[in-house]
């Protein structure tokens, strides 16, 4: 039957490629990897599944072949109905499912067929029946390109595997003559630190019979490299179907993969060899959203407990002992100067002239503010640096602090400083409504009622906004590990928000130290 014609996918961005092969449930190789690939490289992923394997990282321990009649049954449901514009052909177990397929292949006639002749797993456990290797050369007359391994070129041919990369590409010009189809030499089973891919075309190009085009590559210091010959043949599949081009196909494919193995090491599957990252180059869901948006649902639990701190109850109902907002005001003047300072060397870093001079507008506000502070709270002048020693959450705040300018990441350092403008307007704010809701009367008889209404300032809810605004940019510009890293300091930061308010406790403090968040634990997700 002709394949409907509406449903065809000529034309359309994304090609419609079919994955003939087996089922791995660990997900790595196999039918699994096949789908992985083929969406990973741009294409609509189909799946026939010509057997079912028992299998993990370890190895193989079954293998159920269902009846060809279904695998056929399988095969025209699809092409009945789907425009194929590329097929991947990968397991096949036993001469019967090779010359099934071969007659699905004969009566469809699909315009790409790539083979992946698998024999053996890389945990070495046959998935192909010794009498079964004729069936696979004569489905490899049929195909585009065919992706033998070392061993596999070697069966192929009837010799050993070849022991170097000149045999390899020997005994791979020996399949292309014979079968008179495109072959792929790859030099993932040869040791070196080297790994390189060669194509061969059975003609060559013009005037140059069975000349190899060569894919060099380097070799990923990985043992997960379970499903790499699966993902590397659906890959060229797919890209062939893009760009109709052999060489483009294997050469971002290639790159594709490298990129893959590389990036095996950030998943956790089994204990054997596992696989690769097939999505690697998929930004994580997480950075999709604004840093703040995270960052402020990441500190909510913080927040939470700054509010019930004694010493912002204490502040907002106005039964904090005037020694103990002393010792506030005066830890906070000492805090002000160093921040000042981590604001400039922030203000160095910055990629704009908008953004330095922001950053050192804000270092000069804070430095006015500490002026202020002793003026109009303490009745001291600011000491010269060093002769008042602030107390231990103070000192450790601003280590933190100094510690991520030494770090040099502008978006860490951006992160860093956030909590600082914008939990303290956030508790401000917060304060004030609490006094204000209970009458004008009382506010005005409030002991503290003119520091709070200082935290209203317009000017420094401005700062906020454009901190948050710039802090976004930063982390839309950064690489993954930076905005992880951009998320730690932002929650650092709010944690001595918490403790700096904490180390003034009020008078229903007891003596017990908060409980500090393990920091050590991952970045938590939304
Ligand atoms: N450690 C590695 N680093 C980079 N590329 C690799 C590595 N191992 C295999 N490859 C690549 O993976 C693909 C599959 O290669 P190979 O391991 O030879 O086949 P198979 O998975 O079929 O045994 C090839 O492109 C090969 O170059
Ligand atoms: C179902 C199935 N198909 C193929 C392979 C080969 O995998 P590899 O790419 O590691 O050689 C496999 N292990 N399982």
């Amino acid at each position: 039957m002709e394949p409907h014609r509406a449903a065809t996918s000529r034309g359309r961005a994304l090609p419609n490629v079919l994955s003939i092969a087996g089922s791995d449930p660990s997900g790595g190789a196999g039918i699994q990897a096949d789908v992985k690939s083929i969406s990973a490289n741009g294409g609509y992923a189909l799946a026939v599944v010509t057997a079912l394997t028992a299998q993990n990282t370890m190895g193989v321990t079954g293998v159920h072949t269902p009846p060809v009649e279904f695998l056929r049954r399988q095969l025209d449901a699809v092409s009945d109905d789907i425009l194929l514009d590329a097929v991947k052909i990968g397991m096949l177990g036993s001469e019967e499912v090779a010359d099934c397929v071969a007659g699905w292949l004969d009566d469809v006639r699909p315009a790409v067929v790539v083979l992946d002749p698998v024999m053996v797993a890389t945990s070495g456990a046959r998935l192909l029946d010794d009498d079964a290797v004729r069936a696979v050369l004569r489905l490899a007359a049929r195909a585009s390109l065919v992706t033998p391994n070392i061993p596999e070129l070697g069966v192929l041919i009837g010799a050993a595997p070849a022991g170097s990369w000149q045999e390899a590409l020997r005994q791979g010009r020996e399949l292309a003559g014979r079968v008179g189809t495109a072959v792929l030499v790859k030099g993932g089973h040869l040791p070196g630190p080297r790994c390189p891919d060669a194509l061969i075309l059975p003609g060559g190009g013009a005037g140059h019979p069975g000349e190899a085009l060569v894919f060099d590559g380097r070799r990923v210091g990985t043992d997960n490299t379970h499903g790499t010959g699966c993902s590397l043949s659906s890959a060229i599949a797919t890209r062939y179907a893009v760009t109709g081009d052999w060489s483009a196909a294997v050469r971002e494919a290639k790159g594709w993969l490298e990129a893959a193995l590389g990036a095996s090491a950030s998943l956790r599957v089994g204990r054997g060899a596992g696989p690769v990252h097939h999505f690697h180059a998929l930004p994580d869901p997480r950075h999709r959203q604004p840093f703040t948006d995270l960052a402020w649902r990441d500190t909510a639990g913080l927040r939470h407990e700054i509010l019930q701190l004694p010493f912002v109850v204490g502040l907002t109902d106005g039964s904090l002992p005037a020694a103990d907002f002393a010792g506030y005001l005066r830890e906070d003047a000492l805090y002000l100067r160093e921040y000042a300072g981590v604001l400039a060397r922030t203000a160095a870093l910055a990629p704009t002239e908008t953004e330095q001079l922001f950053w050192l507008q804000c270092a000069t506000s804070c430095l006015e503010t500490e002026a202020e502070l002793h003026r109009s709270w303490l009745g001291t002048e600011p000491g010269p640096r060093g002769t008042d020693l602030p107390g231990p959450v103070t000192r450790a705040y601003c280590d933190h602090l100094v510690a991520t300018t030494a770090r040099g990441s502008y978006a860490e350092l951006v992160a860093s400083v956030l909590p600082c403008f914008w939990l303290y307007a956030a508790v401000g704010d917060y304060v004030r409504d609490q006094v204000r809701q209970d009458g004008g009367a009382a506010e005005a008889a409030h002991p503290y009622g003119a520091w709070i209404a200082t935290y209203a300032d317009p000017v420094f809810a401005e700062a906020t906004a454009e901190a948050k605004l710039i802090a976004d940019r930063a982390h839309r510009a950064a690489s993954p590990d930076e905005r992880d890293a951009m998320l730690l300091a932002f929650r650092w930061s709010a944690t001595y928000e918490r403790d700096f308010f904490d180390a003034h406790r009020g008078p229903s403090a007891d003596a017990a130290p908060s409980e500090h968040a393990d920091l050590r634990e991952g970045v938590v997700l939304p």
